[in-house]
């Protein structure tokens, strides 16, 4: 059933290793670089632990019946997609779509490799009964899994097996009778510090040679041998909540997954040494889709939260009436209705397939993913452009208003009309920290980066994309003349 916050809290403290500014961080809900987001991650179980939430986010178990996370449904068509972008919009909007990893991210790629067991069958049937019985595992516990699926980069010019040392990119170093030892690395595990399991895989394609990264695996991240390195903590540099509102609260921060042979029993192991599988999983399962739909939707939430700001800062300023910033409040508000529009389109689209699972529209969902990289740093620029200096001419710290002096000059400059210091201020800097902050700037690092690199991205939507009714269309308008003129027939 679902847990409260509380529970995930609790479920925290085990023998985790995770490492920051030079330590190992005996308990990740207590530490200043971590704490904030574990919190705000609380508030997201909360939500739909809340019997008022309960119909709108959470479905019955078929095993228990109690009421489980509406992320791990396995979508059976049109309305289930719809039902599940209802509660996956509630969940982003507690956290204002800025929490790219929670708990319903892996949720709906486990809903997706269980929805389609059968693929991990061709492995042996033993990895597709493992896929499901976790899959039924972490909803029934109501568990956050987070995931490395991208190897390291260490020489992008060279296989896994080339590299300087084969287990540089985390796989298999030992086969025992009992389970796999995994050693190497893998990146980028986001909300992995303060996730309950590790999905390991490999996304990016592998060569012959590289069947040991050939693997799918869930690891507890107190499994021994498993380290977290998270890069610097934004939130613990923070110099308060309102100088940085979103760092402090929602700063989910991104690991290095290093596995120090670490033993993972066979009933932990979907895939095992089987590179068509491991390619399989992403395209032969609508894991992949269901992923980037939940991503798509907490983007959405997120775009209208920019556009949100921009109004209110043009209507503080007074400009909001002005032709020019009416045009980029136009230009942010149409980005963000093409995105919900796209999302609702791919429910539309959606496939069911042989097994009676939806597919959520693939197009759609690989059409944002394509655009999202190039349009996401030119909506930061759009808001930028309409905040001008205002965002920087701001008190060093909350600090400066315990000095009388200051707070005096402050409310006489540092205001608007109907916005007195303390609110201007307020709103600026929560701006600021969406597109300005080094909190923002790594997420405009993420969403260009998340799905996976923008070329390889752009690529995969050429493949997708069905070119057959394009071309028709450039056969017909070449097939309606000739040297001679029109061909086709035309009304005299
Ligand atoms: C903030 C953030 C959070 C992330 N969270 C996660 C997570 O939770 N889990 C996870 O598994 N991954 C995560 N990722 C990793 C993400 O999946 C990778 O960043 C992504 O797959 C791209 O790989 P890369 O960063 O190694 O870039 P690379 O593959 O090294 O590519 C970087 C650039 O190099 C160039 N390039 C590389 N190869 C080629 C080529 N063959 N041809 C032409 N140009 C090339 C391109 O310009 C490309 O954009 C995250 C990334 C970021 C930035």
């Amino acid at each position: 059933m679902t847990r409260s916050g509380k529970d995930y809290v609790e479920g925290l403290r085990d023998n985790r290793r995770v490492f920051v500014d030079g330590e190992y961080v005996s308990d990740v809900a207590a530490h200043p670089a971590f704490k904030g987001a574990v919190e705000s991650i609380a508030r997201v179980y909360d939500v739909a632990h809340d019997p008022a939430n309960a119909a709108e986010m959470t479905f019955p178990s078929p095993i228990t019946g109690a009421p489980v996370n509406l992320s791990f449904l396995i979508p059976r068509g049109e309305d289930d997609l719809r039902r599940r972008r209802v509660a996956l919009r509630k969940t982003a909007e507690a956290t204002f779509g800025l929490m790219g990893r929670g708990p319903e991210h892996v949720a709906g790629f486990l809903a997706g490799w269980a929805g389609r067991s059968d693929v991990f069958a061709a492995g042996e049937q033993r990895f597709a009964d493992n896929v499901t019985k976790f899959y039924e595992y972490v909803r029934d516990n109501d568990l956050y899994c987070s995931y490395a699926i991208v190897p390291p980069q260490i020489d992008r010019s060279k296989p896994a097996h080339q590299q300087a040392d084969p287990h540089l990119y985390a796989g298999v170093k030992e086969e025992r009778e009992d389970g796999i030892v995994v050693a190497g690395a893998q990146m980028l595990g986001t909300g992995a510090a303060i996730s309950d399991y590790l999905i390991l895989s490999c996304i990016v394609p592998l060569q012959p040679g590289d069947e040991d990264q050939a693997i799918s695996v869930a690891v507890p991240i107190g499994a021994e041998g498993l380290k977290i390195y998270s890069r610097r903590s934004y939130a613990e540099a923070a110099t308060s909540v309102y100088d940085y509102p979103l760092a402090t609260r929602f700063d989910e921060t991104d690991s290095l997954i290093v596995f120090d042979d670490v033993f993972v029993p066979w009933d932990k192991v979907f895939i095992f040494r089987d590179r068509q599988v491991t390619t399989d999983q992403w395209n032969r399962t609508p894991a992949h889709l269901l992923g980037n739909n939940q991503a798509q939707i907490r983007f959405s939430v997120k775009l209208d939260l920019l556009a949100g700001l921009a109004l209110r800062v043009a209507r503080m300023n007074g400009s909001d009436k002005f032709p020019p910033v009416r045009g980029v409040l136009g230009e942010l508000a149409a980005h963000a209705a093409m995105v919900s529009g796209l999302v609702y389109a791919q429910e539309q689209n959606c496939e069911v397939d042989e097994k009676g699972v939806a597919w959520p529209g693939r197009e759609e969902c690989y059409a944002t993913m394509t655009l999202q990289s190039d349009f996401y740093p030119k909506l930061l620029h759009l808001v930028r452009d309409l905040v001008g200096g205002g965002v920087i001419q701001l008190p060093s710290s909350a600090a400066d208003f315990g000095n009388e002096e200051a707070r005096a000059d402050f409310e006489r400059y540092v205001q608007s009309p109907g916005h007195p210091t303390v609110e201007r201020v307020k709103l600026l800097k929560l701006v600021w920290d969406l597109v300005g902050s080094e909190f923002a700037s790594r997420h405009q690092q993420y969403e260009m980066f998340y799905a996976g690199a923008p070329f390889l991205v752009k690529s995969r939507m050429s493949q997708i994309y069905d070119f057959s009714r394009a071309e028709a269309l450039v056969d017909g308008a070449l097939a309606g003349y000739d040297l001679g003129g029109r061909t086709e027939t035309v009304q005299a």
